[in-house]
């Protein structure tokens, strides 16, 4: 943990400690106990809105949804306060679940539009129900806070909100800093590239939004037994839109934001009473204005005026370079890593892209993969890397199927790539980039990365370690701490090649490496491309330059019109007259290819 993060933890316990002891009446401690509970809330949110981007305005709703779960749990079985949140856990946990499902379609605005009709539909359920839910009356009766049996004292009960929302905004800490939190960010900023370094995106989405109904469902088990009554007019579509603004106006993906976010419209509104009739305007120009001015959050904002006012360290140390060495070998030792496709077609409505294509790659090999624009090269990638699920056809490495299965699934076992338009994690850092695809190795789980227990530390070292050592493989550790989307473009191709190597696959696709790269940056992409291959990774490398096949490849298959119409060794092709033709449409000299088509 960083020290700026110590101090914020330390400094949040104190006024956790000092407010109760210097609170002056009941209503001041009510009020904190209040914002205690909001920000539990908000700490959930942010990990679906910082970390994943998406946005909820149903937050309400599982927070009326764990209140009444409670309750009931509590007036009608006599739970005591851990059971109940417990049971409310759970139910809010499977409502995420179910919210999460509508994102593997729809993002973005409709989104927001589906939380919000949870939200109204919750709302609705508890006032019909009302043999269940007690309706517009609401339900009284909730016991005052006790633990297996044991009558909690004001104090007690504030110790259990004070204590939970510390060890939640810990949790949030802990989970952004992981794999977890970077796969999420990941996700966040390039789907794709994330589910071709074996991340699942759903899943990813799916532990956000239960993230953020867990801790919802359990604010509102606390509230209903701070208020020991609860109706369905206090969870209303407003109060869903304020959850979202403690997030956003302390600083979304920060660790503190939206507890401050929190304390901020908590607060607020009782310092707003002496405005009156004026109250809510005032509320909403004061937070028009903070917006405007922090379009990052208080937080967000701050954390960024720092890095300006005292930039980190472009690069890596000397000795952290030094600690580190790059393996470039495969995962899996010994795999020879053949890929074999087999008749693989793809059809575009009534476009055959890929006309029963034969590929084989032999293991160890570079294998360039040419052909006219559209001619179904980019086709073929996407196909044997899962973005595209063949029409017919099948392929697999080393005799294992792959056929049918997910992007992340063939990631999982020994694919990875780049993309002919890079696709990089731009708002992380270079090395976070690298760091990302080698995660693919990692077997920490949830619970390890929530406590940041010494087998995450200890794994996170090596992870970090050999993403080091992939940086000084493609001459980046200069840039090491840069946010990726500032790089060069050369540079970004580079770090998509360190990132596809960071996961130590069998068989790495580059797909146009060298679009638009200097004739030096082509030079050391060949010893790069070369190295690789000598460590045992079987390449496909998708190229228009003639040079840089000339100089790399060991076999060279040509497409035309999604067929494939050669396939032998760099010095045989080149002089194939069909593949003359499909470049030129008509059969030309010797030598006149390589100049054309470079
Ligand atoms: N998602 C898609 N939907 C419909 N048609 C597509 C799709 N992707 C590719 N195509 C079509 O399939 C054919 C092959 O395209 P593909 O991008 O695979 O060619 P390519 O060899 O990679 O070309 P380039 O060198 O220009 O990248 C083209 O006619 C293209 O228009």
């Amino acid at each position: 943990m960083s020290r700026l993060h110590l101090l914020g933890f330390i400094a949040l316990a104190g006024l956790l400690v000092a407010v109760p002891l210097t609170a002056e009446n009941e209503y001041e401690l009510r009020l904190f106990m209040l914002f205690l509970i909001y920000g539990l809330i908000a700490v959930g949110l942010n990990v679906l809105v910082g970390l994943t981007g998406l946005v909820s305005l149903g937050q309400a709703g599982l927070f009326a949804l764990g209140s009444y779960t409670g309750a009931i749990l509590a007036v009608r079985l006599g739970a005591d306060l851990i059971t109940a949140s417990i049971g409310a856990a759970v139910v809010a946990g499977v409502a995420g679940v179910a919210l999460a499902y509508p994102t593997v379609r729809v993002r973005g605005v409709y989104l927001a539009v589906v939380t919000i009709a949870f939200g109204i539909i919750v709302e609705n359920v508890a006032i019909e129900w009302s043999s269940l839910t007690g309706g517009t009356t609401g339900l009284s009766g909730v016991p005052m806070p006790n633990v297996l049996g044991y009558e909690l004292s004001g104090y007690g009960f504030y110790g259990v909100l004070a204590v939970t929302l510390l060890l939640a905004t810990l949790a949030a800490h802990n989970l952004k800093v992981s794999a977890y939190g970077r796969a999420m960010l990941a996700v966040s900023q390039s789907e794709i590239a994330a589910r071709s370094l074996g991340i699942n995106a759903t899943g990813m989405r799916i532990l956000a939004f239960v993230a953020a109904a867990v801790t919802a469902g359990v604010a509102g088990v606390f509230y209903s037994f701070l208020n020991q009554y609860i109706s369905p007019d206090i969870f209303t579509f407003s109060d869903s839109v304020r959850f979202l603004l403690m997030v956003i106006l302390g600083g979304a993906a920060t660790t503190f934001g939206p507890v401050l976010g929190a304390f901020t419209l908590t607060y607020l509104p009782e310092y707003l009473q002496e405005f009156q009739l004026w109250q809510k305007f005032a509320y909403g120009a004061l937070l028009l204005i903070v917006m405007f001015v922090l379009p990052r959050g208080v937080l967000g904002t701050a954390g960024f005026v720092l890095k300006r006012l005292r930039p980190p360290a472009r690069g890596l140390s000397e000795a952290e370079i030094a600690s580190a060495q790059a393996d470039l070998a495969p995962a899996a030792r010994g795999a020879t890593a053949e890929l074999v496709t087999d008749g693989l077609t793809v059809r575009f409505g009534g476009l055959t892209a890929l006309s029963a294509a034969n590929v084989r790659v032999k293991g160890g090999e570079v294998h360039a993969l040419i052909g006219p624009n559209g001619a179904g090269k980019s086709t073929f990638v996407n196909a044997i890397s899962g973005v595209y699920r063949p029409t017919s056809g099948s392929f697999g490495i080393d005799g294992e199927d792959l056929t049918g299965k997910r992007q992340h699934e063939i990631a999982k076992l020994g694919l990875a790539r780049t993309f002919q338009n890079t696709e990089l994690f731009g708002d992380l850092t270079v090395i976070e980039n690298v760091m990302v695809g080698g995660q693919i190795g990692l077997s920490y789980g949830l619970a390890d990365a929530l406590l940041r227990t010494p087998r995450q530390r200890r794994e996170e070292r090596a992870l970090r370690a050999a993403a080091v050592g992939l940086l000084a493989f493609v001459g980046l550790t200069e840039h090491a701490n840069e946010a990726a989307r500032y790089l060069p473009f050369g540079l970004q191709r580079r770090l998509e090649i360190a990132r596809a190597l960071a996961a130590r696959p069998r068989l790495l696709l580059l797909d146009e490496p060298a679009a638009g790269l200097t004739t030096q940056e082509i030079d050391d992409l060949a010893a790069m491309i070369r190295k690789i291959a000598a460590s045992g990774v079987s390449v496909l490398l998708i190229e228009h330059h003639v040079d840089l096949i000339m100089a790399v490849a060991d076999t060279v298959t040509v497409l035309d019109y999604g067929q494939v119409i050669a396939s032998d060794r760099p010095g045989v092709v080149q002089n194939d007259p069909r593949v003359i033709e499909a470049y030129f449409g008509t059969p030309v000299a010797h030598g006149e290819f390589a100049e054309a088509a470079s």
